[in-house]
């Protein structure tokens, strides 16, 4: 194989309490990264956002796993996901990399053993390895990310309503807006919803799912960096979404429904970030499979 392709789609990480822990596959927006051996590496971008993806290695997401991997080789990156949207646009090309090299040159790596590997990517984008949208990006459905382990659990049949508001919010900036330290009551409501998360797509309960998105303290210090954002999330509410979350460090925001409420959800949340005078982006799409050879 001289050339190889994958198809490396959006993640939506944090799921609430779940902070760089939990995370979701989503199913498109989509990046393809195609990756071939060269006497350098090197990295081209072309699509969505492309001004903004840094094509030295040292400062790309691609770059830095593929010389963790130790592999010259030249990425070319058709970016298909916004960038500073929190839907994982840094981590896409990462994952996407991690398990083209792993394929290309027949490295043997288990999907799960990629995670850590491509989390080490992040550190361009964010400062830090967070292994919370590059999980789900190679393992697909609801991940579980913990010390350099990744699990990966089905989820339920639902709808997912993702809506980009027109802001710009980068991850490290809204890292910047969480306290370092947290109350023991905090934490323990923020555990606790974690779990029953867990809990619900272990039972395929989508109602306990969408219960356990609420009162986060991702949703409680993030938040005020999206204009709009309780309105939105009561819009959805009001049309039958399970339950409504900031998309990993923001702005975009997901519901989780069922499939044939999302158009309606989709609507009432564009209408109210609107009515903020605030015009959005959104998609349908459903939970994703992880990261594909096309
Ligand atoms: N391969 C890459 N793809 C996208 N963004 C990258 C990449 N490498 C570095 N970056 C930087 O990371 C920023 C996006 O990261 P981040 O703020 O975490 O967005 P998101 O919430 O979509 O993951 C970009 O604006 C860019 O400066
Ligand atoms: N746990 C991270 C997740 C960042 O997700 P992104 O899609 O915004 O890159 C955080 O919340 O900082």
């Amino acid at each position: 194989m001289d050339r190889i392709r994958v198809k490396a789609s959006a993640t939506s990480a944090n799921l609430g309490a779940g902070f760089d822990v939990l995370g979701l596959a989503l199913d498109e927006p989509y990046d393809v990264i195609e990756v071939e051996p060269a006497d350098r590496l090197a990295i081209k971008v072309i699509g969505v956002g492309s001004e903004s993806i840094p094509l030295d290695p040292e400062r790309n997401t691609a770059g830095l796993v593929a010389k963790e991997m130790g592999r010259d080789v030249l990425i070319t990156i058709y970016s298909g996901i916004r960038p500073a949207s929190g839907l994982g646009s840094s981590a896409a090309p990462a994952a996407g990399v991690a398990f083209a090299i792993n394929e290309l040159f027949s490295l043997g790596y288990t999907r799960e053993e990629l995670v850590p590997i491509a989390a080490r990517g992040e550190v361009a984008a964010a400062g830090v390895a967070h292994a919370d949208n590059v999980g789900p990006c190679l393992l697909g459905g609801l991940t579980i990310v913990c010390g350099g382990q990744a699990e990966s659990l089905e989820m339920p049949e639902v709808g997912v309503v993702a809506i980009m508001p027109d802001v710009k919010v980068s991850t490290r900036v809204a890292r910047e807006a969480l306290p370092a330290c947290i109350p023991l009551r905090e934490m323990v409501q923020n555990v606790g919803k974690a779990c029953m998360l867990v809990a619900g797509a272990a039972k395929k309960d989508p109602y306990l799912i969408g219960r356990s998105l609420a009162d986060s303290f991702n949703e409680k210090y993030r938040s005020p960096l999206i204009k709009g954002y309780e309105g939105v999330k009561a819009g959805a509410m009001r049309e039958g979404a399970y339950g409504v979350a900031i998309s990993g460090s923001g702005p975009t925001m997901i519901a989780l429904c069922p499939r044939d409420r999302a158009k309606a959800i989709e609507k009432a949340m564009r209408d109210e970030f609107l009515s903020y005078g605030i015009s959005c982006e959104s998609f349908v799409t459903r939970v994703g499979r992880g990261v594909k050879i096309i």
